[in-house]
Parts: structure tokens; sequence; C-alpha cells
């Protein structure tokens, strides 16, 4: 049985899944990591445990299909995105832990650049906000905090990479081939999406060496295979996407102005804007879909950074659950929330808010508060948030979504699904096969060994699996919007 192998190198878990010729998937293997959170406000990942639980997970994907490694046509990457590592070229290991792109260390890094006035000279040049988000001011603090490493990378020894380079690299042992695709470029701050090549300009401005950057190539091509120590056959790696951009292609999102949100540790709601950048006018991100042969596709993204991380923090900080699934059940006890709001601005608010100093609020506190108002007030809030985002790009289009696709590991939540309909006041459409991010790298990789022909092949393999309906009035709909905006202003710029 010939399979694609997909590498999903999401924030809290590396997965591998093995997909055949008709979409199936054939296995799935998962392993979390440990998040380091070493002060308030920074995260991290050790990006040698990011490469020991990917390597891992894809062996017992492979063991659990009996698939030999002569079986797999093509390997596909899709990364977290923005999380950034250093390594020194020679010994191939890190300088320092992996900055995730929850971390809001480099703040006052993007104030001093605002204060210059360089924010319209990235905004132009990226669609990115000066925002602590992506990778350009984490690399500055790595050169700037790491004792020797702007010496070091001065010299040509240090290389950057977001996660997709990390995994190449270490595939690629034997020749380490040092690349990224466009997707993952534009998240960077550094690249220029009109002309697609990292920016003199914007690279001097945060005074890192052009010698430290990946070569940049489209998302779906061969660019080299896995290491012969690793697997005898050397499959070819053929294709990459930053986790977003590649569920917008696995949920064939082909045409300008169909649109996807994924539930994850965050929730990002992405449109194909088509062959040209579309700027927002409502605090949006312009960013790179992907790239096939000469083609460019374009996105508007809306990125939310707490979204399925609130039912962890119920998990893990507040106790309230034992495992993600059980929120639901908790939420259900309750008709409402009893007029409790949570704003998870835990690592400040992303989009359309853009601000690193918010904190989190839980508001609206009675006697008769309850832990499943709580944890109801959590799926609203991951609803919310999503809605924000989505009426700014309602906004932006000049067009109403007529319907929202979704999927991600919160997805599976039916009462979640089912808030979001209601006060998004249009159906939501799951599909069957939610590992939409794995499927789009595997979609790419695969078309680019003629595994899938076309597009029309991807697109044929979507199916939806249930609708939500909305089943609240639009009234009580915006009213409740109403108060979450309310409760929103109130947490912002907080942690100064
Ligand atoms: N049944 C569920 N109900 C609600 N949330 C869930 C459920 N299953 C997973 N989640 C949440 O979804 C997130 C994991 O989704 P996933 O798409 O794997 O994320 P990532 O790629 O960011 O690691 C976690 O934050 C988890 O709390
Ligand atoms: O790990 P995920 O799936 O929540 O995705 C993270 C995003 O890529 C961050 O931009």
């Amino acid at each position: 049985m010939k399979c694609v192998l997909a590498l999903d190198q999401g924030t809290t878990s590396s997965r591998s899944i093995l997909f055949d010729q008709s979409g199936t998937v054939r296995a799935v293997a998962q392993r979390e990591f440990k998040q380091h959170f070493p002060q308030s406000g920074r995260v991290e990942h050790d990006p040698n445990d990011i490469w020991e639980t990917q390597q891992f997970t894809a062996r017992k994907a492979m063991h659990h299909a009996g698939v030999h490694c002569e079986d797999i046509v093509a390997i596909g990457i899709a990364n977290q995105r923005e999380t950034t590592v250093v390594w020194n070229r020679k010994t191939g290991q890190p300088i320092h832990n992996a900055i995730v792109w929850q971390d809001r260390r480099t703040a006052g890094i993007c104030a001093q650049l605002k204060a210059d006035g360089a924010e319209p000279l990235f905004r132009q040049k990226t669609g990115l906000m000066l925002d602590p988000y992506f990778s350009g001011t984490k690399i500055k603090w790595l050169l700037d905090n790491v004792e020797g490493a702007r010496k070091q990378a001065e010299r040509g020894e240090l290389a950057f990479g977001t996660i997709d380079s990390w995994l190449v690299w270490n595939l690629t042992n034997d020749r380490h081939r040092h690349i990224t695709d466009v997707s993952n470029a534009s998240r960077t701050l550094l690249f220029n999406i009109h002309t697609l090549e990292w920016d003199d300009e914007l690279l001097g401005l945060l005074g890192i060496p052009r010698s430290m950057m990946p070569e940049v190539r489209a998302s779906s091509e061969v660019y080299g295979s896995v290491d012969k120590f690793q697997c005898e056959c050397g499959c070819p790696i053929s294709g990459i996407a930053g986790d977003q951009q590649a569920a917008l292609f696995g949920q064939a999102c082909f045409e300008a102005g169909s649109s996807k949100n994924t539930y994850g540790t965050g929730c990002f709601l992405l449109m194909n804007s088509g062959e040209k950048p579309v700027v927002s006018e409502n605090q949006l991100l312009t960013t790179v879909a992907w790239q096939r042969g000469n083609e460019v596709n374009y996105a508007l993204e809306g990125s939310v950074f707490i979204g399925g991380a609130v039912v962890q923090w119920l998990r893990d900080g507040l106790g309230i659950i034992e495992s993600s699934s059980d929120i639901q059940k908790l939420a259900a006890q309750v008709p409402d929330t009893g007029g409790v709001y949570l704003v998870p601005a835990f690592a400040g608010l992303g989009a359309p808010h853009w601000d690193p100093h918010a904190r989190g609020i839980l508001i609206g506190l009675t006697r008769g508060t309850g832990k499943a108002h709580i944890a109801r007030a959590a799926q609203e809030a991951i609803c919310f948030q999503s809605l924000e985002v989505l009426r700014a790009m309602e906004k932006d289009t000049g067009q109403p979504m007529p319907s929202l696709q979704v999927d991600g590991g919160a997805c599976a939540d039916n009462l979640l699904m089912q808030l979001q309909a209601d006060l998004l006041q249009v159906p939501v459409e799951r599909p069957k096969l939610v590992e939409t991010t794995a499927f789009g790298a595997a979609a790419l990789a695969g078309l680019a060994v003629g595994f899938w022909k076309d597009a029309a092949d991807i697109s044929a393999i979507r199916q939806v699996d249930r609708t939500f309906e909305p089943q609240i009035g639009k009234d009580e709909a915006e009213s409740r919007f109403a108060k979450w905006k309310k409760a929103v202003e109130r947490c912002k710029d907080w942690e100064t």
C-alpha cells in the first residue's frame, strides 16, 4: 500500500499521519512534548524534543500501518509557524530553546520599532503587524541575548529556521538542506510578500545577517530526500506549508473567497484571496497561502492566540476537567454562562486588537457562578474571538460569509460548534476528515510527485460530516457579542 507521510508539528504535540491515495487515514501517532514557561509571557520549546517526538511518531505510525519506507511516496510537513530556532551549522545544536509564537518577550523591541515609525514599512512589505508573534524580533532577541551569538552569526556560523526548516535540516542529516517554503517565510517579518524574497532593508533594521536565512522554496516540490541513515530508500520530502495554510489547502479552499477556521491551540481564520495580496483595513494579516510551480496564492488571516489552549488551562491550570474532551459535558450542565465572560488574553490579544500588553479576565462573577459556567464561558470565548475576526474579514471583503468550514482538535466538541453557529449566525460545516492540516501537507507533497494529479483530486476527498445551524436569534447573538466586547476592553493594556 503506497502512502504519503504527513508530519504535523503543532504547538503542543508532534503528529505523524499516513494517507493512502483515497485520502483515508491509515495510521496516526501523536506525542505531546514539554512546554517551557521560564517567565511570565515567555513560552519555549526544546528543538531536540520537537525533532525526537516527530521521529518517534513517524516510526510509530509506520509500524501501526505496517508500512515500510519504500511504500512512502512522499513526505509533507505542516508546522506551527513563527516559532524560532537558531542553531550552529557545524554542530547542528540550537544555541537556545526555540522561542514559541505565543512568546511576548519582544514586545519592547516592537514598541521601539513602532516609536521609530517603522510599522508602515513592515506592514507594506510583509503584510504583518509589528507584534512579538512573528519570528523577526525573536531572532534579534536571540542575537542580542545569547552570549557570543551575534559574532557567530556575523561569521556565518548560525542558521535560523522556523520549525519546517529545523525538521528538514535534521531529516536531511547527510547533506543538510537549509530551506523553508514561502508560506512559512511570510510569517517572519523579514520576507517581502510582493517580491517573494528576504528583504535586506528589514533584515538591516533588525540587525539580522542574511547568511542566517534559509533558501525560500515553493510549497510543493521535491526539496531533497530523507538521509539514508534514517530511511534507506530515501523518501522524497516534497511538501511544506505553515500549518494554517496547510489546513486551508487540506480543506480544498482553492478559490478566492473560500475560507476555513482551525480550532487548535489558537484559532486561525484564513480566507484565500487569490493571486494578489489583499491589504486589510481591519487589522488582519496578509500572508502567502502557498506556491505551486510559479503560481502563488495569498490569504487574509485573523490569528487568535488562545483557542483550544483555554481548554488546557481549565484542565492543567484550574483542574476543573480531567481531559480536554470533558469540557463539553461540564459546560452542558448549565443552559448559559450565567453572565460570565472569560477573555483568555493569556498571551496578549492577536487579531483584530494586537495588544501584547492585554492579560486574561474573568468577569460577571456572582455567588451563583460555578465551574460549569466558567467552562461554558471558555467555550464562548473561543467563539467570540473567531466572530471578531470573521467580522473584520467581512468588512475587508465587503461580503457576508455564508458559512464557515472548520477543523482542528477542538472542533470535535459539538457544543462548541453549536455555540459557534449560534454566535456567528451562519452554518458551521465540519468535514469528515478533521486532520485537514496534515492532509494539506500530504496533498502538497503528493501533488509534487504525481501521487495525486491535480486540485480536483484533492477536492474530491473532502466530505462534510455535520453542519451546525444557528439555534438562537440574531438579537440575542448581538447582545451577547456586545457584552463580550465590553469585557475585552477591560483586559487591554494591563501588563506594561
Ligand atoms: N474534545 C475536545 N474538546 C475541546 N477541546 C479540545 C478537544 N480535543 C482537543 N481540544 C483542544 O484542542 C487543542 C489541540 O488541537 P490540535 O489541533 O491538536 O492543536 P495544535 O496543533 O495546536 O497542537 C488543545 O488545545 C485541546 O485543549
Ligand atoms: O499549533 P497550532 O496548530 O495551534 O498552530 C499554531 C500557528 O501556526 C501559530 O501561528
